[in-house]
């Protein structure tokens, strides 16, 4: 890709960026996004698609900021090359207060966030936990409306609030975790297969919310999905990652439809879209 677009009013800019896994134990280093460029307007969804260990989750952890490792863990991404900069701050080399300032506003779901809920907390406590987190002092009913209102737009019941997470589905789980990385009102969702678990039937309704947040303003967002009507409906453009390189950022029907990689041929045999697209309104 060449120099990234929208830079004007872009709320993330990658540019050129490489990031490495350092060398650990057995493993030998290794190189996980090699020069990727793109740019993600204020107000735009993009998705990113690819196959697996093309890149996809090591750029979005990156790019929400996560980069470092719990000691005795797997090693941290390192940006070994090029910048990214999301809401304006430069990533790279990034200090520990301004990370903190810029997670704010950046909402993180990777993709065992419905996996890493704390057992020991209800879903009430996990939803409002981001809230009371910031300010211990925050009124205690407002606290409890946020929740209410954040459990009714991923279509869970309140009759779920007082529920632990092994007594959810892997669906109600993964939007519990969804509504959690929403209740902050974040400026930028980075979502790592946001609609993994989730039954059909209410896959719309995340598709919904994220376009509804959109089209209400000041909300960006990157999806690591291979959810067609998620993409379809949400995104104006995705991003195709090979071998940590981007092979293609465009309209999904687009990408599918020519299939200029052989990643992207094999998705639009496998999802039965090569015929259909060519064929389709845009
Ligand atoms: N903590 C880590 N330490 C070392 N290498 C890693 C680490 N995490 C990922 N990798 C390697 O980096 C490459 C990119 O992995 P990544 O998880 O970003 O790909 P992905 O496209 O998201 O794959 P998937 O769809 O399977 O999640 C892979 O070769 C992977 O093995």
């Amino acid at each position: 890709m060449s120099s990234p677009a929208h830079t004007g009013d872009a709320a993330v800019t990658v540019d050129d960026l490489t990031v490495d896994y350092p060398a650990h134990r057995a493993s030998v280093a290794h190189r996980a996004v090699d020069g990727v460029s793109l740019a993600v307007a204020a107000d735009e969804v993009i998705g990113i698609i690819g196959e697996s260990g093309s890149g996809k989750s090591t750029l979005a952890r990156v790019l929400a900021g996560d980069l470092t490792s719990a000691r005795g863990t797997d090693p941290a991404p390192v940006i070994s090359g090029g910048e990214a900069h999301v809401l304006g701050h430069a990533l790279r080399g990034i200090r520990r207060r301004e990370l903190t300032r810029l997670t704010f506003n950046v909402a993180y779901l990777p993709q065992d966030a419905a996996a890493r809920l704390a057992p020991e907390l209800t879903v009430a406590e996990l939803v409002g936990e981001p809230i009371l987190a910031r300010d211990r002092r925050y009124n205690a009913k407002a606290v409890g409306l946020r929740v209410a209102t954040m459990l009714d737009q991923v279509q869970l019941p309140l009759a779920v609030l007082d529920k632990y997470p092994f007594e959810l589905s892997s669906g109600q789980r993964q939007r519990v975790a969804i509504a959690r990385s929403l209740v902050l009102a974040p400026r930028v969702l980075i979502a790592d297969e946001p609609t993994a678990g989730i039954d059909v039937t209410v896959r719309g309704s995340i598709s919904e919310l994220i376009e509804r947040l959109r089209v209400e303003g000041s909300f960006s967002a990157i999806l690591v999905s291979h959810d067609l009507p998620l993409l379809r409906h949400t995104t104006r453009r995705v991003v195709a990652l090979h071998s940590g390189r981007v092979v293609g950022f465009a309209p999904i029907d687009q990408l599918l439809a020519e299939g200029a990689h052989p990643f992207l041929a094999g998705f639009a045999e496998a999802t039965g879209q090569r015929d259909v697209d060519k064929t389709r309104p845009r």
